[in-house]
């Protein structure tokens, strides 16, 4: 069984349009598609729903899943590189608001608690991912052409043009923004669980502009990447 996990119903509806019922916040509901045996459960927006709900669903379900799915929207720094509508595979989760605030701004290991210790790894505010490792080990395979990209998750949205460039200063590698990838990252790797994330570009970071907008084309390529994922 494969955990498809989204924030909210409408990327649900979007990404698996069959489904006759979609879950409520906070609830899962077993689907197939293509011979493959799915349990979809909706989070809410943003990390503490996500990683909550998804304890709560690890620790209720009888079956481990063989992996969990994270398929939603997200921002783009860059919507000429990174199209509003296209699709980015999720290579690293960075948590760009933990640590220890210093004179100097943020310091991720300032506090010296890591979010996640285990023989040599620690964890404080990056999750190098192995999309291909899981997707193997979830009976997947990713397709071509789809780029691997670094992602940020944030409680607080970037809303504002000079938030983006902050953010952009800080990470320069990260591409995207989102909202539960790395609280859902960090609960897999607590469980040994491989994870997958696939994130459609629905609008340009820090812009409230209509034009750097496209929500529709966001849901649309979920749907898209859906079919391409488990129906390959
Ligand atoms: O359903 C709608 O019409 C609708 C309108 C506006 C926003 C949404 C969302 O679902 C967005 C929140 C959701 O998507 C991720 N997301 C998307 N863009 C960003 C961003 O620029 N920064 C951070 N997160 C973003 C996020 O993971 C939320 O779960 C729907």
């Amino acid at each position: 069984m494969l955990l498809c996990v989204f924030a909210t119903d409408k990327e649900c509806a979007a990404a698996l349009p069959e489904m006759h019922t979609v879950p409520a916040q906070g609830q899962w509901l077993p689907h197939v598609r293509a011979n493959h045996e799915l349990t979809v459960l909706i989070t809410g927006v943003g990390p503490l729903n996500a990683a909550m709900h998804l304890g709560r669903c690890l620790a209720t379900l009888g079956d481990r899943p063989a992996g969990v799915i994270n398929c939603g929207l997200a921002g783009a720094f860059d919507t000429t590189s990174h199209r509003l509508g296209s699709l980015c595979i999720a290579a690293e989760e960075i948590n760009p608001e933990y640590g220890l605030y210093t004179p100097d701004g943020l310091v991720p290991d300032g506090l010296g608690f890591a979010q996640y210790e285990q023989d040599e790894q620690r964890v404080f505010d990056r999750i190098q991912l192995e999309p291909y490792t899981a997707a193997t080990a979830m009976g997947l395979s990713l397709p071509q052409g789809w780029p691997l990209c670094p992602m940020l998750s944030v409680a607080g949205v970037s809303g504002t043009a000079e938030r983006a460039q902050e953010m952009q200063t800080r990470y320069p590698h990260a591409m995207l923004e989102n909202m539960e990838g790395f609280a859902l990252a960090l609960s897999c790797l607590h469980e040994s669980i491989p994870f997958l994330e696939l994130r459609s570009v629905s609008n340009k970071i820090g812009s409230r502009e209509k034009a750097d907008w496209n929500i529709v084309a966001g849901f649309s390529a979920l749907g898209r990447a859906m079919t391409m994922l488990l129906e390959a």
